[in-house]
């Protein structure tokens, strides 16, 4: 996986694979269907999970082969968690569950107010040890970068500790504003694209991606 590292800080990875590219013009265009626009959510998810799962640590272990006795790495006891930004969250998450079947899952509801561009909280539900967790946070939109930054409070006030955001497109504003307010926390997307347009739409985007996913418009 190449990582593009010019202009934007060094928490932050846009993977420009072919692969993800392609799929994301794909995501991207208007034709695309319901039930494409959730195959590729899904494609693009296992993508993102292998750089969000990068520092995950690795204990070594002995094995035997067929052949013979040798070493191997497999996912220390650090314990993962996917935190769902609902509701579009959940179209990463089902892609990103298959790659890490094991891991446990929370959920955050927000909505974006349209007048405000503020989010409001309508649900929340974390595991119980999420302080021991790696925590993984998915929504495919980063605009203004609010709602990411207050699911992340709350994940904080939760006691988590150890966080990577995980997004398929970012805003340049959101990801300074996400940047600023939470500089420990990794990005990973797919695309920083132009601009916020007006009512807080990413440029060129893709639209919106609940709706999108849903097919709620
Ligand atoms: O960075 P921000 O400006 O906060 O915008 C991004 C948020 O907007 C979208 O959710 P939306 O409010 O549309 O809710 P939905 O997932 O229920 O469609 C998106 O999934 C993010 O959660
Ligand atoms: O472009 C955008 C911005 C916020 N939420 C979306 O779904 N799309
Ligand atoms: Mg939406």
């Amino acid at each position: 996986m190449t990582e593009r590292k010019t202009s934007h800080p060094s928490s932050v990875v846009v993977l420009d694979h072919p692969l993800v590219q392609h799929k994301l013009t794909r995501l991207r265009q208007k034709a695309t269907s319901t039930a494409g626009f959730r195959r590729l959510t899904r494609e693009l998810s296992l993508l993102m999970a292998y750089e969000a799962t990068r520092d995950l640590p690795l204990e070594a272990v002995e094995i035997e082969t067929p052949l013979e006795h040798t070493q191997g790495h497999l996912l220390s006891g650090k314990k993962l968690c996917l935190v769902s930004i609902l509701r579009a969250g959940n179209g990463i998450l089902d892609g990103m569950l298959d790659l890490v079947p094991a891991a446990r899952v929370g959920h955050i509801g927000l909505f974006r107010d349209p007048a405000t561009l503020e989010p409001v909280e309508y649900y929340m539900k974390l595991p119980e040890d999420i302080g021991e967790r790696v925590c993984i946070v998915v929504d495919p939109m980063l605009a203004t970068g609010h709602s990411a930054a207050a699911a992340i409070d709350r994940l904080k006030r939760a006691g988590a500790r150890q966080l990577v955001f995980v997004c398929l497109l970012a805003a340049p504003e959101g990801v300074a504003f996400l940047s600023k307010a939470h500089p420990d926390v990794k990005i990973v997307t797919c695309s920083i694209d132009r601009e916020l347009d007006d009512h807080g739409y990413i440029r060129p985007g893709l639209g919106d991606a609940g709706d999108r996913l849903f097919g709620t418009k």
